[in-house]
């Protein structure tokens, strides 16, 4: 192997993805882990996808590691590791070199996004320990989604210091920006004065991209609100948060919104949507409708927010592979006429290695 390449990072709820990319962006490299805490899958380059006993990302984390070192990646190859954050707080959104500063907020936001913060740290952290002088970077989530107007970005709450840090942040930024500075090259198309891009994986949302700008998302304040997801129960009314709190306490109300809903809750049986696809029940049936009847109402509103469609972009682990969700998705958005429509598969980890060589090279920065 080569010297001079950036080792990527994308720990989602479900999955840890990491690619290596040399100095030309050119992915050398791909591990997957894929069903983390469920079926539990390594995927190395474009092999078959072999099981493996995933109990939780830690482990998941330790087995790339030692593919990545089988497959002859060292430190001594590395020029640089990146990372997708998902959520960086009021103060991180663009991309960077992690600091002993930027650790510390992104530590401050774990208990913002707790699916997916503390796998993003403690990678960061495993990879300090073993190189502790290779730079490493970390993209944001919430960044794409700056551009969103103030009213969409406010909650209706009094602007107290209590209140500050509550605004509608947005995720899967990194995701929704690559669609879009990738979408001529991956369709031939010009990109679509207003798309409606549907991230769907085990976490889902929705984006409204005007004039190639995020105008409005599902996503709140944690990447918990907003479509039916793979164990996250997405919107519900605060009251009903504040009433489970009440009977729960925090931490079980906290287990519940996050681990026990959405596909997982409404089956009774599990997250993963291909095992529901493949399941004959009415359960099974009902969780699949569920998320598409959910789509279609928060499609609405992002469609509002743009003031009309002209294209839908799928992207994401359902978006890309479950023709049925996408099928019954534009059937019910059919009033809205006969819409263009393309599948992209999300790129984010080569636009995470192409913003991380963009810093390295630059010498303005850290
Ligand atoms: N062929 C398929 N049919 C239906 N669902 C699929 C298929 N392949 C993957 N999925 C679903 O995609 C979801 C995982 O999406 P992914 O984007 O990889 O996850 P993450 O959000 O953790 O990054 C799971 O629900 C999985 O079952
Ligand atoms: C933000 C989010 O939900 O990410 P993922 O889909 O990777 O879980
Ligand atoms: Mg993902």
């Amino acid at each position: 192997m080569a010297g001079g390449m950036v080792l990527v990072v994308n720990a989602g709820s479900s999955s840890i993805k990491t690619a290596i990319f040399d100095a030309d962006l050119r992915e050398v490299l791909r591990i997957d882990a894929q069903g983390i805490g469920q079926t539990g899958q390594l995927c190395i380059g474009s092999g078959a996808a072999q099981p493996c006993a995933l109990p939780d990302h830690p482990t998941a984390f330790q087995a790339i590691l030692a593919r990545l070192h089988q497959q002859g990646i060292t430190k001594g190859n590395l020029a640089a590791a990146a990372h997708r954050v998902v959520h960086g707080g009021p103060d991180l959104a663009t991309t960077t070199r992690i600091t002993p500063a930027v650790r510390s907020g992104i530590a401050e936001a774990l208990p913002l996004a707790p699916l997916h913060n503390p796998h993003n740290l403690a990678a960061i952290d495993a990879i300090t320990a073993l190189t502790p002088d290779l730079p490493q970077y970390a993209a944001f989530d919430t960044g794409f989604h700056r551009t969103n107007p103030e009213v969409a970005r406010r909650y209706a709450l009094p602007d107290r210091a209590e209140t500050s840090a509550l605004r509608r942040y947005g995720f899967h930024g990194i995701s929704y920006e690559s669609l879009v500075q990738g979408f001529y090259e991956t369709t031939g198309t010009p990109l679509p004065r207003r798309l409606l891009a549907l991230h769907l994986g085990n976490g889902a949302s929705l984006c409204a991209i005007l004039d190639g700008q995020s105008v409005a998302t599902t996503m709140g304040f944690s990447p918990l609100s907003g479509l039916t997801m793979g164990t996250r129960a997405g919107e519900i009314d605060a009251g009903a948060v504040l009433h489970l709190v009440r009977d729960l306490g925090l931490e079980k109300a906290e287990h519940l919104l996050h681990h026990e809903s959405g596909l997982r809750g409404l089956s009774g049986l599990t997250a993963d949507m291909r095992q529901l696809a493949e399941t004959d029940s009415d359960a099974a049936r009902l969780a699949r409708d569920h998320f598409c009847y959910w789509i279609t109402r928060q499609a609405g509103s992002m469609i509002a927010a743009m003031g009309g469609i002209d294209g839908i972009a799928f992207t994401g682990g359902i978006g890309e592979n479950d023709h049925e969700v996408r099928e019954k998705v534009l059937a019910n958005l059919s009033w809205a006429g006969n819409i263009p429509n393309w599948i992209i598969p999300a790129a984010e980890e080569k636009h995470i290695a192409r913003q991380a060589l963009a810093l390295l090279k630059d010498p303005a920065h850290p």
